[in-house]
């Protein structure tokens, strides 16, 4: 049954309509210059585990992940038939009417808007299901007869996207030093989670949000969105347009990576840069070892937080709808996460704690702090 939009779109306008009118909001759009992401073919990755033939490959990963903290990644092994059939199982989830999806289906997952916004720029115009990967393995009670292709198809997309987050994740690891399976272990398929995006149209879209800016709280994201677009990240402080590739998966680098990769070492900036150049695979702890070995009586300190968890936002549009799923790479909660060397820029938590203290700062401030909170 195909419902109107008005009785499946949530009222962003009804609730939130007087931040539209007031002009004063509207924080100015400027024409956006669209960044060139590293594009990667991980095909190597994923068939041989012979260390040379993969230097190439993993080598442009730790470099994207340090540079920019996205990359777009081809050969991924995840079919295109599968991915537009998730997108059609999301129109169709979507379009079911506002009062059942906020109260029936995937219950406790569904959320719109922003109930704390006082003004615009404080509000997300869109709505998504946040679905732990374990409700849809383990627990299959919500499931009608109704939503059984979706809860199919989820898990069919859940179980190719954690295979292929931890070949990426795989290769981070290796190059902090850390034993391959590292993150693996932490990260299994029912600790992950999905989140479903909706972007309706917004009337006067000139420079409202679809997504705020925001940083992810998960080792790593990838994302499969529409012909849209509207993605933008922040680089050397300024925002950039993401082009929309429908085939292609987006991944972006979230915070638990960023502490993991933390690190204060001793070593010549000169080197680090000399190695990236000549495209190494850039292993921090070789970096320490090597620069002691070269027992170099300049040695300066450096430090770094060595992969970026970049912060990201979606802008919205007036005229289409906007669709994207995005897949968390997320630890178990009792999962300690730590640098790879010491000493670290980080105290030591849990996912947990992270958990905890994200909820916290989103209920004391509206908006998530994230990592600051856990810095030395
Ligand atoms: C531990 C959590 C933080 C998170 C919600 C969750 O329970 C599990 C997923 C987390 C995540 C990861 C990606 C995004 O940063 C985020 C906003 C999201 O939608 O799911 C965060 C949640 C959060 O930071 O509140
Ligand atoms: O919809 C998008 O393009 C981005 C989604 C996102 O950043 C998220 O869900 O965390
Ligand atoms: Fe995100």
């Amino acid at each position: 049954m195909q419902y109107s939009k008005a009785l499946s779109d949530p009222p962003l306008k009804e609730r939130y309509g007087a931040f539209l009118s007031n002009s004063s909001n509207l924080q100015c759009s400027e024409v956006m210059e669209e960044c060139e992401l590293p594009l990667i073919d991980i095909s190597t990755l994923r068939m041989t585990d012979d260390e040379e033939e993969r230097r190439p490959c993993a080598s442009a990963i730790a470099k994207a992940a340090t540079e920019w903290g996205f990359f777009i990644v081809i050969n991924h092994g995840i079919r295109s038939e599968l991915l537009k059939e998730m997108r059609k199982e999301q129109q169709r989830l979507f379009a079911k009417p506002f009062e059942e999806k906020s109260s029936k289906i995937l219950k406790g997952t569904y959320s719109w808007g922003n109930p704390m916004a006082k003004s615009l720029t404080q509000l997300p115009w869109s709505e998504n299901f946040l679905v732990p990967l374990k409700m849809i393995i383990e627990d299959q009670e919500w499931c009608s007869l109704e939503f059984s292709s979706l809860r199919e198809t989820m898990e069919k997309l859940g179980s190719a996207m954690t295979d292929l987050a931890h070949v990426l994740a795989r290769v981070l690891a290796e190059n902090l030093g850390f034993p391959g399976d590292f993150i693996a272990e932490k990260c299994s398929m029912s600790t992950n989670y999905f989140r479903l995006n909706h972007y309706p149209p917004c009337p006067h879209s000139l420079g409202t949000f679809g997504l705020l800016p925001h940083t992810d709280s998960d080792f790593l994201t990838i994302l499969s969105q529409d012909q849209v677009g509207g993605l933008q990240l922040r680089k050397d402080s300024s925002w950039y347009a993401v082009k929309p590739n429908q085939d292609a998966l987006i991944v972006n680098i979230g915070d638990l990576f960023q502490v993991s990769s933390a690190h204060k070492i001793l070593a010549i900036p000169f080197l680090f840069k000399a190695a990236l150049s000549r495209n190494y695979i850039v292993n921090n702890c070789t970096r320490a070892r090597q620069a002691m070995a070269n027992d170099i009586s300049s040695i300066v300190a450096w430090s770094n937080d060595f992969y970026k968890s970049v912060e990201h936002k979606v802008m919205s549009n007036s005229e289409a709808d906007r669709y994207s799923v995005a897949y968390f790479l997320c630890p178990s909660m009792d999962s300690i996460i730590g640098s790879c060397s010491e000493p670290s820029h980080y105290k030591q938590f849990t996912f947990g704690d992270f958990k905890k203290q994200v909820e916290e700062d989103k209920r004391r401030t509206g908006n998530k702090v994230g990592l600051p909170m856990f810095r030395l």
